[in-house]
């Protein structure tokens, strides 16, 4: 088994064996598996078995594997070395097209990461105001930056370490939390730290707890309230943005936050992230304004390559939103359905092409609830699905993302393993 064998080398190598804690496997057990390469609705390891997506990087394969368009502005980059450190047309071009695409974007600068974007988006939003405090709710997961391994999603909470160590008292205690879809929570925080908040950040439709939609009026009630104290409203769109919607979750809701988050989609699979939003705001960042924020990398001439052809496709093809609604529908549905079958009244949260099944009866809508699943129980259907030959994300507090690139056949087979894994799972 070669992924065993890199593996167990990788562990001696690098901590856990991993880049990323939640590729360990650790809340599902069992080792990862090693990807030797991908294409379409399809991922190879290094057995050379292959397995339905449903996955997608986390997200950005949003059209499926090396979908071609991409393959060649890649191909076609490349040919003019690889980074300068300098301006470049492509990032003017790819600044342009995401501010026509995100309808709060005003103006718009690149980073490496997501992580990346929510730390200078955070420390924009504190110039700005003169604030220092933020506010985060429970479960939300926000990259890796210390201000926000507080009351952590994603990762950060299946390995049980949703306040990391190594973040200072100091900063934990400008982290405030509340739980999500909760209005009076946020209220009383603003009340007891007048004139402190600087910014509210949150994932307008949740991944990182799994999948969690807002409540009707909680994006209005949230926008209002910082409306009216004058709170910077961050929408951290690196998973909803260019997703729900070609200009995202704030699309789809019809709320509009001052500053927003990018990642994933915008690099087409390379690392790539972004911030921006009002003017006046964005105007604080170096060298417009006093706000530092640098990167050797930033606007990467193959990233911009890759993320420009794919936001210029979802630009041009409204029809990959209503299949991709239609993708998340009938898997959710057929989710739901085959738990029904076994006597589980299972929820499925879906949203476009995220959805979740909890491995819980009651509604999940935030972290509390989320956390009633039964998690050994995920552990079993994943192996399940996996032994079916369908990649799930290897936690239970994660969402899956759908690409346009599942066909109806490949969706049958999906929800028929589905059905057979729960069977597994409950015995
Ligand atoms: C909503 C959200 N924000 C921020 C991040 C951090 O992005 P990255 O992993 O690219 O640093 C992620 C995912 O990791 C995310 O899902
Ligand atoms: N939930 C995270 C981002 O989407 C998972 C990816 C990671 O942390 O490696």
């Amino acid at each position: 088994m070669k992924s065993e064998e890199l593996f167990e080398k990788a562990k001696l190598l690098i901590p856990g064996g991993v880049n990323s804690p939640v590729r360990a496997f650790r809340a599902v057990g069992g080792n990862p598996l090693f990807i030797k390469s991908a294409k379409g609705a399809y991922i190879t390891d290094e057995d050379d078995r292959q397995y339905i997506e449903l996955i997608n990087s986390w997200g950005p394969m949003i059209l499926g594997h090396a979908f071609e368009p991409v393959e060649k502005a890649v191909r076609d980059a490349i040919q003019h070395s690889f980074s300068f450190g300098a301006p470049t047309r492509k990032e003017v071009e790819m600044a342009e097209l995401i501010i026509e695409m995100v309808p709060s974007v005003e103006k718009v600068r690149m980073v490496n990461s997501g992580t990346e974007a929510t730390m200078a988006a955070i420390r924009v939003a504190r110039g700005f105001t003169g604030r220092d405090k933020l506010i985060k709710f429970e479960g939300c997961y926000h990259g890796h930056g210390d201000s926000f391994l507080i009351a952590a999603g994603s990762g950060a909470m299946t390995m049980g370490t949703p306040d990391s160590p190594g973040v200072t008292k100091a900063t934990a205690h400008d982290t405030l939390t509340a739980p999500y879809n909760n209005l009076a929570a946020v209220e009383r925080l603003i009340d007891a730290n007048p004139n402190q908040i600087a910014a509210l950040i949150l994932e307008p439709v949740v991944g990182n707890m799994g999948c969690v939609l807002p409540e009707p009026g909680f994006l209005q009630g949230i926008r209002d309230l910082c409306i009216k104290h004058g709170i910077i409203l961050i929408f951290d769109e690196v998973m909803t943005g260019f997703r729900l919607a070609k200009g995202g979750a704030q699309e789809r809701f019809g709320i509009l936050p001052d500053m927003t988050t990018m990642g994933k989609i915008i690099g087409g699979g390379m690392p790539v992230g972004a911030y921006g939003g009002r003017t006046d705001i964005m105007n604080m960042v170096s060298p417009a304004g006093p706000v530092y924020q640098a990167g050797t990398l930033s606007g990467n001439p193959i990233a911009m390559s890759a993320g420009l052809a794919m936001l210029h496709h979802l630009n041009n093809h409204p029809e990959v939103y209503t299949r991709l609604d239609e993708v998340g529908r009938r898997l959710a549905d057929g989710f739901r359905a085959s738990a029904v079958k076994l006597g589980l009244n299972y929820t499925v949260n879906q949203i476009g092409s995220m959805f979740t099944l909890f491995m819980t009866d009651k509604p999940v809508t935030d972290l509390d609830s989320a956390k009633t699943s039964d998690i050994p129980q995920f552990g079993r259907y994943f192996h399940a699905m996996l032994e079916r030959g369908v990649y799930l994300a290897p936690a239970q507090y994660e969402s899956l993302f759908a690409s346009t690139a599942l066909t109806d056949e490949l969706i049958d087979q999906v929800i028929q393993a589905s059905e057979e894994s729960l069977a597994v799972a409950i015995s």
